[in-house]
């Protein structure tokens, strides 16, 4: 397989990569994560995904792959990242507290060096069940809620809270696998299996 470069910090998206046998090369984009009030929640999250691999690819030499992705977490047309308080986790919590939401997330895949790029999104229906004030509070109290958008994370004991899900779980985690692996063979003729 081709070198891949992960354009994230996010130990979730190097693990999972692991998981599906590409040992990624590690390059931590920082970006300023902007969110333009015109537009979609999905363009938001494509445009990100596309700045994290753009600046990463831009910086190399050869043509590496290089993918970088953002999840991001809509209830009601509002957007919810990551808290940066307890109680801000508490309060989106208590928003998600027995509703749907939608959790989406921008993948982008650059060949650098090269025009070869491609940008999409996937999204996936959480449902939490409905949580007690206590709930809320002992889970925050766990830290779990720091760093992940929206206050959870279902792959932890996040997975708690969580009714059901429609769509991939992948995707909620942060990289929505089986469409990678539909990109990188329909645009780079490559493949995880
Ligand atoms: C909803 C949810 C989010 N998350 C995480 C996935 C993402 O890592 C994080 C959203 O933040 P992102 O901005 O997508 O990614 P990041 O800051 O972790 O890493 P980088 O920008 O360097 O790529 O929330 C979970 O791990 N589990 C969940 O259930």
């Amino acid at each position: 397989m081709k070198k891949v470069v992960l354009a994230s910090a996010s130990p979730r998206r190097k693990e999972l990569l692991l998981k599906f046998n590409i040992e990624p090369i590690i390059i931590e984009s920082k970006i300023e994560e902007r969110i333009s009030p015109n537009e979609t929640a999905e363009q938001i999250a494509m445009a990100l995904s596309f700045e994290k691999a753009n600046k990463v690819a831009k910086e190399l030499k050869n043509d590496e792959i290089v993918i970088g992705a953002d999840t991001i977490v809509v209830f009601e047309d509002k957007i919810l990242g990551k808290p940066k308080s307890p109680e801000e986790g508490m309060t989106m919590l208590k928003l998600l507290s027995g509703k749907k939401h939608e959790v989406i997330t921008g993948i982008a895949i650059i060949q650098a060096n090269s025009n070869k790029k491609i940008i999409d999104f996937e999204k996936t229906v959480v449902k939490f069940r409905n949580l007690t004030n206590e709930k809320i509070k002992n889970y925050i109290n766990t830290g779990e809620y720091i760093d992940k958008a929206g206050g959870y994370a279902i792959q932890g004991l996040g997975g708690v809270l969580v009714e059901y899900i429609e769509g991939c779980y992948y995707n909620v985690i942060g990289l929505p696998i089986y469409k990678l692996d539909l990109l990188l063979e329909r645009h780079f003729n490559l493949s995880l299996l």
